[in-house]
Formats: C-alpha cells, sequence, structure tokens
C-alpha cells in the first residue's frame, strides 16, 4: 500500500529536492518533460512502476518499443537520485521508482498541466529483461479493443487510458510511427481517411519518404509544448498522429469522453489525476520485496 507520507521520517525533504533537480534539468532542454512522462509509463506497464526501465542494457532498454526513449528522462532521474543522495539524511532511502514517479508529476506542473499528490513506498525490482516488454506495450497501430484489453489488464479504464493517451499533448515521434498512414495505408486509399486532409500533406512535408530515421515532429502540432487539452481537440479535426490516438474519437464507444476532455480543460485534468495516480500503482513492490537501489541503472 503506497501513501503519499512515506518518507515524512527518512527523508522529509524528498519532494522539494527532486522538484528543485527537474527544475534545473527542464531549464536546460524541453525534452526533459516528454521524456520523463514517457519514461515513467514505460516502467510501469513493464512489471509494474518498479524503475526496472532504468537498468543499463542488457536490460529493457534493449526491447525496439524502449529503444526510442530519450536519454534526457533517464537523466533527469539520475539528476534528482544524485540530488536526494546528497542530503545525508536521504542517502539510499529513497527507491527510483518513487523519484522516477515524483519526477513525472514535477514534469507535468513545469509544463502547465495539474499538480496531485504523489503516493510513494515503492520498491526497485530486480528483474530487466528485454523479453519482459514484449507484448506489454501499446502500438501506434493499435485500434480501442486492443488498447482497452491492455490498460484494462493493469485495472485502468477506457477513461483512463484516453486520459493518459493525452500525455501526447507533449513531445515527439519519429515519422516511421505513422508513415503507413500518409503513404500506404490500404490498396484502395493511400492516405488513412480518419487523417485530416490537409494535416496528412503537412505530415507528407516533414516526412519525406525515406526521411532520415532521426527526424522527429511534433505529436501535438497546436500547443507542443504545453500540457493542456488540445491534443483531444486536435482529435476533433482529425489530427491524431497515430493510429491509437485518432481511433479514439473514430470509435463512438470512447467519442464521448473525447468530446468531454476537449470541451473542458478541467474534466481533462481531474481524469489525468486520477489516471496517473492508478498508472502509479501499477505492480507496485512494497514492504520487503525488492530493494532501494543505490545507483538507479544497476541492481545492488
Ligand atoms: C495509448 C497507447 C499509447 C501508444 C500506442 C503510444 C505510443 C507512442 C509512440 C509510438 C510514441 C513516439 C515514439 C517515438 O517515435 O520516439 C510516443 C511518444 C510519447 N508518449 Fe506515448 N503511447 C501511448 C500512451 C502513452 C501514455 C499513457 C503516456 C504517458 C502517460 C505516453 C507518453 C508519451 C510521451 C510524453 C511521448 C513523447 C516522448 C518524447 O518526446 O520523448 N504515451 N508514444
Ligand atoms: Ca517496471
Ligand atoms: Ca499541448
Amino acid at each position: 500500500q503506497l501513501r503519499t507520507g512515506f518518507y515524512q521520517n527518512s527523508c522529509p525533504n524528498v519532494e522539494s529536492i527532486v522538484r528543485n533537480a527537474v527544475r534545473q534539468k527542464f531549464q536546460q532542454t524541453f525534452v526533459t518533460a516528454p521524456a520523463t512522462l514517457r519514461l515513467f509509463f514505460h516502467d510501469c506497464f513493464v512489471q509494474g512502476c518498479d524503475a526496472s526501465i532504468l537498468i543499463a542494457s542488457p536490460s529493457e532498454k534493449d526491447h525496439p518499443d524502449d529503444m526510442s526513449l530519450a536519454g534526457d528522462g533517464f537523466d533527469t532521474v539520475v539528476k534528482a537520485k544524485q540530488a536526494v543522495d546528497r542530503d545525508p539524511k536521504c542517502r539510499n532511502k529513497v527507491s527510483c521508482a518513487d523519484i522516477l514517479a515524483l519526477a513525472t508529476r514535477e514534469v507535468v506542473v513545469l509544463t502547465g498541466g495539474p499538480s496531485y499528490p504523489v503516493e510513494l513506498g515503492r520498491r526497485d525490482g530486480r528483474l530487466s529483461t528485454k523479453a519482459s516488454v514484449q507484448n506489454n506495450l501499446p502500438q501506434p497501430g493499435f485500434n480501442l479493443n486492443q488498447l482497452n484489453t491492455m490498460f484494462n489488464r493493469h485495472g485502468l479504464s477506457q477513461t483512463d487510458m484516453i486520459a493518459l493517451s493525452g500525455a501526447h499533448t507533449l513531445g515527439f515521434a519519429h515519422c516511421g510511427k505513422f508513415s503507413n498512414r500518409i503513404y500506404n495505408f490500404s490498396p484502395r486509399t493511400r492516405i488513412d481517411p480518419s487523417l485530416n486532409s490537409g494535416y496528412a500533406l503537412q505530415l507528407r512535408q516533414m516526412c519525406p519518404q525515406r526521411v532520415d530515421p532521426r527526424i522527429a515532429i511534433n505529436m501535438d502540432p497546436t500547443t507542443p509544448r504545453t500540457f493542456d487539452n488540445a491534443y483531444f481537440k486536435n482529435l476533433q479535426q482529425g489530427k491524431g498522429l497515430f493510429t491509437s490516438d485518432q481511433v479514439l474519437f473514430t470509435d463512438q464507444r470512447s467519442r464521448a469522453t473525447v468530446n468531454s476532455f476537449a470541451n473542458s480543460e478541467t474534466a481533462f485534468r481531474q481524469a489525468f489525476v486520477s489516471a496517473i495516480t492508478k498508472l502509479g500503482r501499477v505492480g507496485v513492490k512494497t514492504g520487503n520485496a525488492g530493494e532501494i537501489r543505490r545507483d538507479c541503472s544497476r541492481f545492488n
């Protein structure tokens, strides 16, 4: 059972220490924000929120689904862990999994998103393999049933899944992740008909065929650096970048929720807080399970 006051006695200032470290990193590069948010998601969906994603290769990192995780997310946790361990009271008391959960809240706040209490008390896992990632992360080509099945497996509802997808209000995607939608959707139409046609042409310009595979574009074409509900307004206009984004509006079973988040920033913020809190409980190890890693990239 996680609780907000977990480090009250062992490291009373952990929240402000992490906050300051993340702020400093964010001032150096904006990528800190999307990179850290995505890192938390990828951690929680594989072996639970246990910092398994932070282990150095050979590890989960070698799986193709994790190879595009931006280095600045990892570096954010490293910097925050160093700051925590500089306080003698806190040294080796706070798990890497909790540091990642706290850092995630900070990047959401720094980009204009909601603040929320972070439940703590996670322990770090002792397993991180490439094989454990397989079939545990959603793919950009997923339909609604596939998305729901994967999120339900972790106790997350369709509403939670839609709210969490709102994280795509920030950050970047590589052209290869959606190029099928603009170049070879089907034998009948080269462009996915659920895609706004003007937007499809813009995407073709930004992602010409045989583009440098390192090229990445904004997932939210409107407010790429602000954590807001623009993502849902984009979906209403056919400007969801991945199939898994656009399907939330195309499929009538999820459309009403997308409309409500598009119409109300407050409704989205509340749903996001509830969903990311639930995400933070997925598969957690507590008590004597796992360990408190001394170095987040290695088992003790
Ligand atoms: C619903 C199913 C989801 C799918 C299919 C999906 C898929 C993807 C893909 C393919 C990328 C682009 C990777 C790249 O090309 O580098 C991406 C980026 C991103 N995703 Fe998701 N994602 C999903 C849900 C989530 C959730 C739940 C979160 C967090 C709560 C999240 C946060 C992010 C962020 C912040 C980025 C940008 C990363 C960056 O700029 O470094 N995604 N996602
Ligand atoms: Ca994990
Ligand atoms: Ca945005």
